[in-house]
């Protein structure tokens, strides 16, 4: 007899995750990592970037959980939160258009917009951003920044700039974003390198002007995706670091799925990230 899961497929400027409500829902599923990796699966599961669990907390109107393509679990997701964000609201989860989510990476606030009856954006409250080598984590002194930190990847003199937004980041500034090799470079981070001992987020960014910066990211145990909400904050973040924006002014990060604002307060030292999230599907998976 097959267990039937209900899921929801939703995506935030196309970072497509397998939503599973088990505040609603009653599931028996196996491990986690390994079911992630089956739902994510093209050919024999759903296919996308990922699993998503929305549980319920004892500290938060509500918890999320986030299991990357490879089954890894991270502890933020950007797009993953509007997306749960959005669902809550629509499901009933959560009685007001503002509320708190756990992640393992710390608490944040989410607020839906509503437009017509419909959600039509989402702004979430990411916390403060982490940049001491000891929060990413990054080898090298604990209590020291890398800020455009010279690094050697394949034989090439790059910089990096670390940033934690509950989930490790290395952001690079490229002259051309559509040039730079991500498909090499990313991996080469991503799941194991002498700098990073638990992987990062590869982000590549081009700036446009002070206000618009395109990034293109290798995720962490999901590779090339459409979109990271974490890393365009990220990205935004190094960017106001290295002097190329600026604090309390909205930066659009044109990412490959569509654009994110992100502003960074400084009254309350937070990053505000606003976008979209978009119901795709519901259906039941066959376990
Ligand atoms: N796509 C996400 C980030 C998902 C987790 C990441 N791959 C990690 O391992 O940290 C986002 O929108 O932030």
């Amino acid at each position: 007899m097959n267990h039937c899961i209900p899921f929801t497929k939703m995506h935030g400027l196309g970072n497509n995750y397998i939503y599973l409500d088990m505040i609603t829902n009653t599931y028996t599923l196996p491990p986690y990592p390994q079911f992630a990796q089956r739902l994510a699966d093209q050919s024999r599961g759903i296919g996308s970037d990922g699993m998503i669990l929305l549980l319920p907390s004892e500290t938060a109107d509500i918890q999320m959980r986030i299991f990357n393509k490879d089954g890894s679990e991270a502890k933020n997701c950007g797009n993953g939160l509007r997306c749960v964000a959005k669902y809550a609201f629509d499901n009933q989860l959560v009685s007001a258009a503002r509320f708190t989510i756990e992640t393992l990476g710390g608490l944040v606030e989410a607020e839906v917009i509503v437009d017509e009856n419909e959600v039509s954006e989402v702004t979430v409250d990411m916390g403060e951003p982490r940049l001491l080598r000891g929060q990413i984590p990054m080898q090298g002194n604990p209590t020291e920044q890398a800020i455009q930190a010279p690094i050697q990847l394949k034989g090439t003199d790059y910089q990096v700039t670390a940033v934690s937004m509950g989930n490790p980041h290395a952001i690079f500034f490229v002259e051309d974003i559509q040039e730079t090799p991500i498909h090499t470079l990313g991996p080469l981070l991503a799941d194991g390198h002498e700098l990073f001992p638990e992987g990062a987020n590869v982000g590549f960014v081009e700036s446009i002007n002070e206000q618009s910066f395109a990034y293109r990211v290798w995720e962490r145990g999901s590779g090339i995706t459409q979109a990271c909400g974490t890393g365009a904050c990220a990205a935004a973040v190094a960017a106001i670091v290295t002097e190329r924006g600026s604090k309390d002014v909205p930066i659009t990060i044109h990412l490959a799925g569509g654009d994110l604002t992100i502003v960074w307060e400084s009254k309350t030292n937070h990053i505000l990230m606003t976008g979209p999230a978009v119901t795709i599907c519901t259906g039941t998976f066959y376990l």
